[in-house]
């Protein structure tokens, strides 16, 4: 199967390079600068203890792409979504799956739209990684996890081949038969992140250091959770206990990838993760005078960036 993945940033270098150390034959769409940058010093991921793995990646740019792939791992900020959907559009045929791994659930109707339903899977990716500004993957340590499948019944084949292609590759991937509810859970999780680490700028151990951190960190998860609850997505068991635990856990340096990008002074994708959820919240008559105060913090940053 030939992947092609498109970005080569915290989350996509990071994906590829591992399928690429397994043997997977896989392709990164980059722009000019990091084609340049990865021909010269390769992909290097930084781990937690320091130490550097410099992984020799193919890539391509987008003048250069002529034919489809099998797979298309989508790995670019949401607000890079319209631009990368042209510039990837020649590597997409009838049998090529596309498979995002953005936060957030806006990016899936562009997908279908662009490439038809039953090319574009849902994808979630656990994985805390961030770019540095030398190109550098820092690689934050705990639990991995990348999880897709169809978001529509049918070819099982297809999904069979998928999975055989990003499975037993160094981190853990499953094909999921509840993508959307996955992806639900995961936006959940990252919006309550979100909003707690950039709200207080601050990680997930310094909320719940002070007092009533842990009653503020609580409450934004329920906040999160009653909107995907009224949109007909109430987080599993296993995703409730996990968000919980996530967000009160004591000395935690947890923080979102949002609030990384917040201290970088980077773009944010504060509309993909927050705006559209307060948007469906308003929709639904849900109250979310937590999320509401995250998407106007956040809009204020972004607009003195922009
Ligand atoms: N970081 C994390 O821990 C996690 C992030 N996510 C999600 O994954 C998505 C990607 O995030 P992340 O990897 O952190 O982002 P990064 O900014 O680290 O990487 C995105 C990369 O995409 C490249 N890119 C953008 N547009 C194009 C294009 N048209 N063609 C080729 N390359 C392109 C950028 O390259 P260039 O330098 O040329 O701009 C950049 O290297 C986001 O939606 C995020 O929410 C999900 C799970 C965890
Ligand atoms: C899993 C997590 C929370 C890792 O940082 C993430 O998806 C993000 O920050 O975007």
């Amino acid at each position: 199967m030939h992947i092609l993945v498109i970005g080569a940033g915290a989350t996509g270098g990071y994906i590829g390079a591992r399928l690429a150390q397994a043997g997977r034959d896989v392709t990164f769409l980059v722009r000019p600068r990091r084609a340049d940058q990865l021909a010269e010093r390769g992909l290097r991921i930084r781990r937690p203890d320091g130490a550097v793995e410099r992984v020799d990646v193919r890539t391509v740019v987008r003048e250069r792409l002529d034919e489809p792939f099998d797979i298309v791992l989508l790995a670019v900020k949401a607000y890079a979504l319209p631009a990368a959907i042209k510039d990837f559009a020649k590597a997409v045929g009838p049998r090529t799956t596309v498979i995002p791994f953005l936060n957030g659930l806006g990016h899936i109707d562009a997908l279908v739209a662009a490439f038809g339903p039953a090319n574009v899977y849902g994808g979630v990716l656990y994985l805390a990684t961030a770019l540095g500004d030398d190109g550098d993957i820092g690689w934050l340590g705990g639990k991995e996890e990348m999880r897709y499948g169809p978001l529509t019944d049918g070819d099982d084949d297809r999904a069979r081949q998928v999975h055989e292609a990003l499975s037993g590759a160094g981190f853990p991937a499953e094909l999921s038969g509840t993508i959307e509810a996955d992806m639900w859970e995961k936006w959940v999780f990252l919006a309550s992140l979100t909003t707690v680490t950039c709200l207080t700028r601050g990680t997930i151990g310094d909320v719940n250091a002070v007092p009533g951190g842990k009653e503020f960190a609580t409450a934004a998860g329920e906040e999160a959770t009653a909107v995907a609850t009224a949109a007909g997505f109430p987080p599993r068991p296993e995703a409730a206990q996990r968000l919980l635990g996530t967000l009160t856990a004591p000395g935690a340096p947890t923080t979102s990838s949002v609030y990384r990008d917040l201290r970088q002074g980077r773009s944010l994708e504060n509309d993909a993760i927050i705006g559209d959820l307060v948007r469906r919240a308003r929709k639904l008559d849900v109250a979310t005078p937590l999320l509401t105060a995250t998407d106007v913090n956040l809009a204020v940053y972004q607009a003195s960036v922009a």
